[in-house]
């Protein structure tokens, strides 16, 4: 019996020098494997200056677009909110066009393809071609000018406060109802708009879908935005522990809506990474997904969920 495991010992042993040279590849490959860190990306958000001049509005983006790219070395460029549009019910119909045929579509795609770069298209007034319905929506271009996903708001902003805001997007825009992600650079990254952000459950079914990041093209106010939207922004970051990114146009006091700014990049500690101020800013972020990886199997809260406690349909994993 011995002498029989003896032998099979040796037979192994023999086959693994006969063939040493995949032997030790193997072994590199499992190596590097565990081992190797994950890469990422540079992200620029454009925080812009929005009026009324719809040409205008998207002949600046296109140039800080190149200059994210050219002078900063961006390889994904995200804008605001409603960047092409004031920010109101009032002006969404006049500026609401098509995707992908618009004029807005059309220029985000061709500057994408010029510079090769990822571009998340903030959002733009979207009349919808099949059914004319209103949309608030956010579009993603690839290197070569495709759209890569649409991402339609899908929590409306309606809120009340006498005395502080009031708004109600629905009275014009209809809520969407899809989530929309894209694989960029070895991440997968999930949209959102502004108002969305406040719902934990979209961000945690994001996570639920192996998100690394979330990005949320947004307007907050001068009522909400100091109370609530770096708060949200690091929350969101904390929940999924994933990096958060949130881009506004710049404050204009005089418009019908003041856009409070802030545009920022939030890394999975929840730790803000980098910021603008209120006025028209690039704001340069590196992306480095090794940090998903090491707050999550350091943190390891999502295999820590307590299910037999409590039930939600967005945290189950
Ligand atoms: N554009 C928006 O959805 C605004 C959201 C906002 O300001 C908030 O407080 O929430």
């Amino acid at each position: 019996m011995e002498q029989i495991k003896t032998n099979k010992f040796k037979k192994a042993c023999n086959l693994l020098a006969d063939n040493s040279c995949l032997f030790r590849a193997i072994i590199a490959t499992i190596f590097q494997t565990i081992t190797m860190a994950r890469a990422g990306f540079r992200i620029a958000l454009l925080q812009l200056k929005v009026g009324a001049n719809k040409q205008q509005n998207i002949e600046n983006a296109l140039t800080k677009i190149r200059s994210a790219v050219t002078d900063k070395g961006a390889r994904i460029v995200a804008l605001p909110e409603c960047f092409n549009s004031p920010y109101g019910t009032q002006h969404f119909p006049a500026y609401a066009e098509e995707i992908p045929t618009g004029e807005t579509s059309r220029s985000l795609a061709a500057i994408a393809k010029e510079l090769g770069i990822y571009l998340i298209g903030g959002t733009i007034p979207e009349r919808c071609a099949t059914d004319s319905k209103l949309y608030n929506t956010c579009t993603v271009w690839s290197p070569e000018g495709a759209l890569m996903a649409t991402y339609r708001k899908i929590h409306l902003f309606d809120i009340n406060i006498p005395g502080g805001i009031t708004f109600r997007e629905s009275d014009v825009l209809t809520g969407g109802s899809d989530l929309a992600t894209v694989a960029i650079e070895g991440a997968k990254i999930g949209i959102g708009i502004c108002y969305d952000i406040r719902f934990d459950e979209l961000a945690r079914l994001y996570r639920n879908q192996g998100c690394d990041m979330l990005i949320y093209p947004g307007a907050f106010n001068m009522k909400t935005g100091p109370l609530h939207w770096e708060l949200l922004a690091r929350g969101r970051a904390n929940d999924t522990q994933s990096y958060v990114a949130t881009i506004s146009p710049a404050r204009d006091a005089s418009a019908g809506y003041v856009a409070w700014g802030h545009s920022m990049v939030v890394d999975p500690w929840a730790k803000v990474v980098a910021e603008a101020n209120e006025t028209e800013d690039t704001v340069v972020a590196d992306v480095n997904l090794a940090t998903v990886d090491e707050v999550r199997a350091q943190i390891p809260i999502f295999s820590q969920r307590r299910t037999d406690l409590y039930t939600t349909n967005a945290v189950e994993k």
